[in-house]
């Protein structure tokens, strides 16, 4: 059944999207984006001051002039995952899971058979016996989805499930998500690009409440439009208007007012916004303008050097460039110094905006 929102929170969303049947779609976005208030908003828990939520055929609110229209969240066959588990400490596991059904009236020996069932599909059944206590994280976690779940909710709400988990139980807990999310419509919130690639269909970019980007993951990442999902997809994203030759770029960044030159995908029309993506990797750095080849020499000034997978990765603004520490340390290159990041015209994907 296919979700619909189109909500206004004062200040912290404005925001129009549908889920389809059967269908994940990954939120991202910066700190205070409004990934949450989505959310919230999605499961009862912040009400719109304006807009409109339908589940199928259900409307879950709408505010049409005066009129209000309002279901609360235990109405509204969606289930919100939060990032701590949040299960009742009092109640063994067994009997967390089964806590819905037996609420929507199954007998207790059937609600007990059902949280099994759910027990088994997060790998969580030899947990029935325990108390919440006894739980690490992850597997406490775990437990979550199964009782989640066992709601049989149509739309499921997951805000950043693994933020909570360290780096060993997050993997665990993401490979259980792939298995209950396939076919199932769901929206989950994340900072993690790993989240979308491996669990969501799509992926919508929220930035200061807005939906700036949003497609097929593959797309998203392969192409992206927004800066932010250009920072997922590891490339460098300049934007600007369409050239016959390439692109000038706009804008007061490392590279504004430049002209720079790629490999349009067809789809870049002259005279049209446009963006150029390149890796890191793509970009050699010269400290005098190099002669000869069709190259892009863009004149930048050093920001910051980290290390990343075994190279120096040398920011200038919202440039970076992958060098090997050893062409960084014959270079000199410290914040501040003056160089040229050069990329083959080759290596520039060029398209529409
Ligand atoms: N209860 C609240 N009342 C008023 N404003 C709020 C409330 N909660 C959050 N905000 C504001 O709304 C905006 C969106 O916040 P939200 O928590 O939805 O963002 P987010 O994308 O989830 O951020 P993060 O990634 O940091 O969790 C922010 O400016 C935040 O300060």
């Amino acid at each position: 059944m296919t979700f619909r929102m189109t909500a206004r929170v004062h200040g912290r969303l404005d925001a129009e999207f549908t889920v389809a049947p059967g269908e994940t779609v990954a939120v991202l976005g910066p700190n205070g984006a409004g990934k949450s208030t989505l959310l919230a908003a999605a499961a009862g828990l912040v009400k719109p001051h304006g807009g409109s939520i339908r589940l199928g055929d259900k409307v879950l609110f709408a505010h049409d002039g005066g009129r209000q229209h309002w279901v609360p969240p235990h109405l509204r066959g969606v289930a919100l995952l939060a990032q701590e588990a949040l299960l009742f400490p009092h109640l063994s596991v067994l009997d967390n899971v089964a806590f819905a059904p037996r609420s929507a009236g199954e007998p207790r020996a059937r609600s007990r058979e059902t949280a099994r069932r759910w027990l088994a599909e997060v790998d969580a059944l030899d947990l029935a016996g325990r108390r919440p206590g006894q739980l690490s994280g992850g597997q406490a976690q775990r437990v979550a989805v199964a009782r989640a779940l066992a709601a049989d909710p149509e739309l499921l709400l997951l805000d950043e499930p693994m933020a909570a988990l360290d780096i060993h139980a997050a993997p665990q807990l993401r490979r259980v998500l792939k298995r209950v999310l396939a076919r199932r419509s769901a929206l989950i919130v994340t900072h993690d690009v790993l989240d979308a690639l491996m669990l969501a269909d799509r992926i919508v970019v929220l930035e200061k409440g807005r939906i700036v980007e949003e497609g097929p993951v593959r797309e998203v990442l392969g192409r992206p439009r927004s800066a932010f999902a250009a920072g997922l997809a590891g490339l460098n994203l300049l934007t600007g208007t369409v050239t016959p030759d390439g692109l000038l770029v706009s804008g007061p960044g490392a590279a504004g007012g430049q002209a720079v030159s790629g490999t349009p995908d067809g789809e870049a029309l002259a005279g049209e916004p446009g963006v150029a993506a390149f890796p890191p990797s793509a970009v050699s750095v010269f400290l005098e303008l190099p002669h000869g080849s069709p190259r892009n020499c863009l004149p930048v000034a050093i920001t910051e050097l980290e290390p990343h997978a075994g190279r120096i990765r040398v920011h200038a603004g919202e440039l970076a460039a992958d060098i090997t520490p050893a062409a960084s340390a014959e270079l000199g290159l410290e914040p501040g110094t003056q160089v040229f990041f050069v990329v083959k015209s080759a290596e520039v994907q060029l398209y529409g905006a």
